[in-house]
């Protein structure tokens, strides 16, 4: 893919690089059209449908008044179909692609591509806007690109939930994210040495409704785990084969850690949707715990190659998020220096010891010690005891 994007620009040269950049943008207004009036479910799945027939369809399914003109139809699908979205096989017979039947067929698909048109792309074309607006320093989490896209002055997740239906498409969106290979939890199983560890326990902080422990608690029998989140999102819900070595616990990182004792605190998916003087913050509360023992902190997170570091097909979707972080949350990811200047910042002590890229992961493991930790035995209290 890398090969073929560089042969691309290279057959293309300079003068060329506006016209074409010029479709990237109709394909995305494109697609926010084809979602609205749903034609992707419109269009049969084997076979085809004319155009007459999918603009009749189209108009009653959306019930509007002045009927959508088969002319505009086809000019649409016409200029997406440039871009693997549907095929004719007959001249004026609109059928699936491969890649139009995935957005017809899968649900969370279709939620993403409607996210991605409706969302980010106005979010992203008001960065200028918001910078002028609020300076581009500004890190107030209500004073992004997505506050002037949206003319709202809430936070993001604050806005999202105004409305039921922009919830569950952003749901969707995070499945989609979320299942993915690069994001896939196996390569937390298999990117680090927890069988090592013994009982552990393994504290996971912001560990949502145990995703991650659970995995690992299949895979490694000793260990042990305690899931905190916010209060109200620790539910016990557990299968019952791990029932007895996780527990929930209420707690918010923005406070102190207290659970003194562990053998590696988890931060997995937490630090980048931070800013750095709430990251330092959520650092800092768990530096006491951090500073006696053999405690380890784990993060997982995305750590941002430098240029050229990776192949360009994965290094400009990686700088994706980078900019979503700071057009919606005037957050961003960070490279391996900021990741330093971040744990610098919160205790001079903490140091990084090692990190670790597993193949095909979107995130890395950076393994973080507490320089000159007290080495003797914590003490009895000081160990969480996991009961039942
Ligand atoms: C992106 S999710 C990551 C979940 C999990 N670590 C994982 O890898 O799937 C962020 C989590 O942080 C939790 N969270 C947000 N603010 C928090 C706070 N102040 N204290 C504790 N948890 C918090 C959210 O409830 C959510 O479960």
């Amino acid at each position: 893919m890398s090969a073929a994007l560089e042969l691309f620009q290279l057959a293309a040269g300079p003068s060329e690089f506006i016209p074409n950049l010029a479709p990237g943008c109709q394909y995305v207004a494109c697609l926010a059209w084809l979602l609205h009036f749903d034609i992707f479910h419109l269009v049969p799945i084997s076979g085809a449908i004319s155009y007459g027939d999918l603009a009749a369809a189209a108009s009653k399914r959306a019930s509007i008044d002045v009927a959508i003109p088969e002319a505009r139809l086809r000019s649409i699908i016409r200029m997406v179909m440039t871009s693997a979205l549907f095929r004719e096989s007959e001249q004026n017979q609109v059928g699936h692609s491969a890649t139009s039947a995935l957005l017809a067929q899968d649900a969370d698909v279709h939620s993403w591509a409607s996210y991605l048109s409706t969302r980010s792309a106005p979010t992203a074309l008001a960065m200028t806007a918001a910078h002028d607006r609020f300076t581009a320093a500004s890190i107030a989490k209500n004073e992004t690109a997505y506050n002037v896209a949206f003319s709202t002055e809430k936070p993001f997740f604050d806005h999202l939930a105004l409305d039921a239906a922009n919830m569950a498409e952003f749901a969707g969106y995070m499945r989609n994210v979320t299942t993915s290979e690069a994001m896939d939890v196996k390569h937390l199983v298999n990117g680090y040495q927890w069988a090592d560890l013994g009982r552990g326990p393994v504290v996971d902080v912001g560990g949502s409704t145990g995703n991650a422990a659970i995995t690992l608690a299949r895979v490694f029998p000793e260990l042990t785990f305690i899931v905190q989140d916010l209060p109200a999102n620790a539910e016990a819900t557990l299968p019952a084969d791990v029932l007895s070595r996780i527990v929930f616990q209420g707690h918010d990182f923005t406070q102190p850690q207290p659970v003194a004792g562990g053998a590696v605190y988890l931060l997995r998916m937490i630090l980048h949707d931070w800013p750095d003087n709430a990251a330092v913050v959520i650092l800092r509360n768990l530096v006491p715990v951090l500073a006696k023992g053999t405690a380890r902190l784990l993060i997982m997170d995305t750590v941002m190659p430098t240029p050229g570091q990776v192949p360009c097909s994965v290094e400009r979707v990686v700088r994706v998020r980078d900019m979503t972080m700071m057009q919606v949350f005037n957050s961003h990811e960070r490279d391996l220096d900021q990741w330093n200047a971040l744990l610098l910042a919160a205790d001079e002590g903490l140091r990084l010891r090692q990190v670790i890229a597993p193949f095909g992961s979107a995130m890395s493991l950076l393994e973080v010690e507490m320089v000159g930790a007290t080495q003797e035995e914590s003490s009895e209290e000081d160990i969480w005891e996991i009961s039942g």
